[in-house]
């Protein structure tokens, strides 16, 4: 008899915050320390326990940058599969009331013209993440 062993992947959903002000979009550089040591991303991070995409979502950025956000529109979702687990990334459109953000884990942030994105160096997630926002932009024209 031929056993075969399927393992289940990992699969880590990653709700993240696309946050728009004044014509501008945050990045956030990645902690040196972290996976992905320094490269951009948007704000958020896994889903814990029991927790729904928008729950992480908004837990996420208070502890991040210490503000609340606003959902005003969902991206699609993009996977990347890291081999012994898939990201998948749940990036919302968001709105802030204040800039003024204390960051507990990034190296710093970013506010870029849309346009500009693509100068920075993202996880590679983050690509599809990208080109789904400038769909979104291009359908609200
Ligand atoms: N928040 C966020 N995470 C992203 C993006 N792109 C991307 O690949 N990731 C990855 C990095 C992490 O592996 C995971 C988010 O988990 P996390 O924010 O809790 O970070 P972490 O370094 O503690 O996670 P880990 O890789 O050590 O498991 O998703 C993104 O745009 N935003």
């Amino acid at each position: 008899m031929i056993e075969v062993l399927v393992s289940e992947k990992l699969v880590v959903r990653v709700p993240c915050a696309v946050i728009e002000h004044n014509g501008k979009v945050l990045a956030g550089q990645r902690s040196a320390a972290l996976s992905f040591p320094l490269q951009w991303e948007f704000p958020g991070g896994k889903l814990e326990k029991g927790e729904t995409d928008e729950q992480a979502l908004f837990r996420e950025i208070m502890e991040e940058l210490n503000v609340s956000v606003e959902i005003i529109d969902k991206l699609p979702e993009t996977s990347k599969d890291q081999g012994w687990r898939e990201i998948v990334l749940v990036p919302f459109v968001c709105k802030v009331d204040t800039i003024d953000f204390i960051l507990t884990e990034h190296e710093q942030i970013l506010w870029l013209d849309p346009d500009d994105l693509p100068t920075l160096d993202w996880t590679e997630a983050d690509l599809n993440v990208i080109k789904n926002y400038y769909d979104y932009l291009a359908a609200k024209i």
